[in-house]
């Protein structure tokens, strides 16, 4: 048997011999019920596994959006979103559901933590909800003590009930909880816009390299453009989104 050729095939759930992307949006349009204008409208938009994507465009174009739709939760009125070859469209709500807790892991900006569980207990949420995540995972404990360890939190606090950390300890639990399992891909909406400018640039390497690690791909929105050349690409989301009115003539901005 031969050892994987990237971190990204270390991830679990990627398909044997996968050429595609692993996440591939075609035509896609979505409105809000009742808006006059609809807020995405993509024609092309994917990801590939293990790679880093740093995603900004200002407040209002739709990047939140675009997430909820990438992760399967809103549904799109046209269009197809796949991940790992599957269309979230073509699942029942509870397999969507259960096909997010496999294969996606989200750090919100509100962190999202539940506050009457220990650090540790949130960390390991996800292998509670999936079975493919415990599995690749391993000894569950063992690996939420080491994304702890790797996200510099002190073995003191796993045992605190979150609401005892400060904002970028929090945002450090979070991360780790989207890690754990190695899902295929790790969705960021502005993770770091709590944190003040120092915490951010931390948080933003830890977040990578465990990234990397994992051979998780990272989807990651934020405002702040000091942080995007840490990324291996960039998009902006009004060159893309037609419904952005963007006027720019390049869907994305080149990798340096
Ligand atoms: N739950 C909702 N119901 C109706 N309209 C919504 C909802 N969420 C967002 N919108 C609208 O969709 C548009 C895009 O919002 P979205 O939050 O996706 O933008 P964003 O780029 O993430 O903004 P920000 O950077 O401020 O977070 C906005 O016009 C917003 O008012």
């Amino acid at each position: 048997m031969s050892l994987p050729s990237s971190p990204a095939a270390r991830v679990q759930g990627a398909p044997a011999g996968a050429g595609g992307p692993l996440l591939a949006c075609t035509g896609l349009r979505f409105s809000w019920p009742g808006a006059a204008t609809p807020t995405l409208d993509i024609d092309r938009f994917d990801v590939a596994a293990g790679e880093t994507l740093f995603l900004h465009g200002p407040s209002g174009c739709g990047k939140s959006t675009l997430l909820t739709i990438l992760a399967g939760v809103l549904q799109p009125q046209a269009g197809s979103v796949e991940l790992l070859g599957t269309p979230w469209s073509a699942l029942r709500s509870s397999r969507r559901d259960q096909r997010r807790a496999d294969h996606v892991g989200y750090v919100f900006q509100q962190f999202n933590l539940l506050p009457y569980l220990s650090v540790l207990d949130n960390v390991l949420l996800p292998c509670r909800f999936s079975a493919v995540r415990a599995r690749a995972a391993g000894d569950a404990q063992g690996e939420a003590r080491r994304l702890l360890g790797h996200m510099a939190l002190p073995a003191a606090l796993w045992q605190r009930e979150p609401t005892a950390l400060s904002v970028g300890q929090q945002q450090r639990v979070a991360a780790a909880r989207a890690l754990i399992g190695r899902p295929a891909l790790v969705i960021a909406d502005e993770p770091t816009s709590a944190l003040d400018e120092d915490l951010r640039e931390r948080f933003v390497e830890v977040l990578l390299n465990a990234c990397r690690d994992a051979g998780s791909a990272l989807v990651f929105v934020s405002h702040d453009q000091r942080l995007a050349p840490r990324f291996e690409r960039r998009v902006s989301l009004p060159a893309l989104n037609r419904a952005a009115g963007a006027t720019l003539a390049a869907g994305e901005e080149a990798a340096a």
